[in-house]
């Protein structure tokens, strides 16, 4: 029977990375993508920037927004101090399988908490579910649509403090019109693009950095 091009994605990590070791399993999903399938992670380009972003940030509570494969989720989660915790949403159940067997094989399960569902049902549930107060970092990567409503939807929860950071992949490429209308023309927000490219490819694309001014 045919695999899924995540089910190929992790046989790869499984084949070519080191266990415990996230910078080879970083490494060989992007070897993977370039040389054999691309698939939609944020990838190595993108990826240096998130990586800036995080360590800059040094966030306690971080939330991730579409899991897919757990690529991002394995870069952001390798570069977060002992007692930080990564909550990562995804509720497509095959992805989230692949996405867990990722992020065990890079030995980081005990700072991710996986969550498998829709953002728009587990957000207003954080501080119940999960202790979280305010995020200090937010990655939104899942479906383009869905960054706007979101984000009004964490401002409501009050899961935003004064210098919460938001970082959006994909701001170009697909593009993500109406979240960017807002959060740049906000008072709430400041707003920085990171100019780059679509994962993999020549295609411009870039991330949206915003801090929230409370
Ligand atoms: C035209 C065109 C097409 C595709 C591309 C290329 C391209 C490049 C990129 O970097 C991209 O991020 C994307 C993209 O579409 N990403 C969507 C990613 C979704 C993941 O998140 C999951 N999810 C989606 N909504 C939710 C939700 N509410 N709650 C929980 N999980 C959710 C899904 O289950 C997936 O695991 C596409 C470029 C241009
Ligand atoms: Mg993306």
């Amino acid at each position: 029977t045919q695999t899924t091009r995540p089910q190929r994605m992790l046989a790869a990590v499984q084949k070519n990375a080191t266990r415990g070791d996230p910078r080879s399993v970083v490494k060989a999903i992007d070897q993977f993508c370039r040389q054999k399938e691309w698939a939609m992670n944020v990838g190595d380009e993108k990826g240096c920037i998130l990586d800036s972003v995080v360590t800059e940030v040094n966030p306690a509570t971080v939330l991730e927004l579409g899991t897919y494969c757990g690529y991002s989720t394995v870069r952001i989660a390798s570069l977060l101090p002992s007692n930080a915790k990564l909550i990562t949403l995804e509720f497509n159940p095959d992805y989230a399988a692949i996405a867990r067997q990722v992020i065990a094989w890079a030995g980081l399960e005990d700072k991710v908490q996986l969550v498998e569902g829709a953002s728009g049902d587990w957000i207003p549930k954080m501080k119940e579910k999960f202790g979280i107060e305010t995020f200090d970092l937010v990655f939104l990567d899942h479906w383009k649509d869905r960054y706007l409503p979101d984000t009004k939807l964490m401002e409501e929860c009050g899961l935003l403090r004064k210098g919460s950071i938001l970082l959006a992949d994909n701001v170009i490429c697909p593009g993500t019109p109406d979240y960017l209308e807002y959060i740049r023309n906000s008072p709430r927000y400041k707003s920085q693009y990171f100019k780059s490219h679509l994962e993999y490819t020549k295609v411009e694309d870039g991330l949206e950095k915003s801090v929230f001014l409370g």
